[in-house]
């Protein structure tokens, strides 16, 4: 936890809603608010490889706050990439504009898993002081860190780049389960390292990006991913967890099941059918907390459909006991980023 108390986050939207409070207005940011829609982001980053950029404490400080600036948004999310900590503990791998993470050695045996190194706190240095900044510059705006979820980077790993279909992953997942176990093991315990050092260094938040296990049937996630997932979030301490990836309508109580505070629901589950299904699934629980869903595409849409959308989604997002207004996945890189304005506007105006 910080050093550095600071009342004023008592009272933020977005902590209020993730504790499941009424916070004083609906709370709002989006997935890939920091990057590359804004030409503000890509003017400072030219010339500076994206891995370079998130290792420079004063980069990743300015990129962070770009889109607080310009958007009256209610969390400010740490630059930085789920690769991030695999790079810092010194993991070969890049990445590619346009493509994204490519590991120069894929995993393939059980050699490869007892290569992956361990990370050390001292590697992130750079990411602790670029928190430290943010935090004198940020005020009563909670910041929010992230790591990659296992799956997610195993996939990465093991298929050596982005993939569409996973089938290297899955096939591992279900050849060789001890292999898979271990491997999983590992990422869990880099993740958890980031996300306790993140932490440490006094983010108010922390959302854990399982971006691809949606491609997941319901039982290979219980068995294969959810364990590792929830020694993950239940390493974290002291500050709300949420838990997004694309594609988990299916998959929304066991995410929850995994450790979530507060469930992250892409566009394709009404935010209202997203409560029913985790409360169904938990009786006993306390009513679940939501954060979603507007489809990244419908930025591109209009005004007045934009607003029809965030006024449905709001209304159906009462359901829950707290919702935080995002997108259903990350801005997408040709949004007009006076777009991504108004719509904060349009959700501050709903109560
Ligand atoms: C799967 C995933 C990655 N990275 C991330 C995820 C999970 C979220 C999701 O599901 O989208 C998470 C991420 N990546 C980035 C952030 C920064 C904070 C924010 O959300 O604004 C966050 C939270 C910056 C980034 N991460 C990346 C960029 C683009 C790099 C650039 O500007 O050159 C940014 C701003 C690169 C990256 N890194 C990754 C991809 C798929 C890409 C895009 C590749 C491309 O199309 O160029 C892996």
């Amino acid at each position: 936890m910080s050093d550095k108390p600071n009342p004023a986050l008592d009272a933020a939207p977005l902590l209020v809603a993730a504790r499941g409070g009424t916070p004083s207005r609906t709370p709002v940011w989006f997935m890939r608010q920091a990057g590359r829609s804004l030409p503000e982001y890509r003017k400072l980053r030219a010339g500076t490889a994206m891995l370079d950029a998130c290792f420079d404490p004063e980069m990743v400080r300015e990129i962070t706050m770009q889109p607080v600036r310009r958007h009256d948004v209610d969390g400010a999310i740490l630059f930085s990439d789920i690769v991030v900590p695999l790079k810092a503990a010194g993991v070969d791998l890049d990445i590619v504009p346009g493509t994204g993470p490519v590991v120069a050695k894929p995993i393939t045996t059980a050699a490869d898993v007892a290569a992956l190194p361990e990370l050390h706190a001292e590697q992130v240095q750079p990411v602790v002081d670029a928190i430290g900044l943010l935090l004198d510059e940020l005020g009563g705006v909670p910041l929010i860190g992230f790591a990659g979820a296992p799956f997610t980077l195993a996939s990465y790993l093991v298929e050596g780049g982005p993939s569409r279909h996973h089938e290297r992953t899955k096939a591992l997942m279900h050849a060789d389960p001890e292999l898979w176990h271990a491997l999983l093991g590992r990422i869990a315990d880099i993740t958890a390292e980031f996300l306790r050092v993140q932490v440490a260094a006094g983010v108010s938040a922390v959302q854990l990006f399982d971006s691809w296990a949606g491609a997941l049937s319901e039982r290979d996630y219980r068995e294969f991913v959810l364990p590792h997932s929830r020694r993950v979030l239940g390493s974290v301490e002291g500050v709300p967890r949420i838990h997004f990836g694309v594609g988990t309508g299916e998959l929304l109580p066991a995410m929850r099941e995994a450790g979530a505070d507060v469930v992250g629901v892409d566009w394709r589950t009404p935010l209202d059918v997203a409560v029913r299904r985790l409360r169904d699934a938990a009786p006993d629980l306390p009513p679940p907390v939501v954060q979603g869903n507007l489809d990244p595409a419908l930025l591109f849409a209009g005004l007045p459909v934009l607003e029809r959308e965030i006024d449905r989604i709001v209304a159906e997002g009462r359901a829950a006991a707290g919702h935080i207004f995002n997108l259903g996945h990350g801005v997408l890189p040709d949004t007009d980023p006076d777009v991504i304005t108004k719509a904060v506007e349009m959700v501050h105006r709903q109560r």
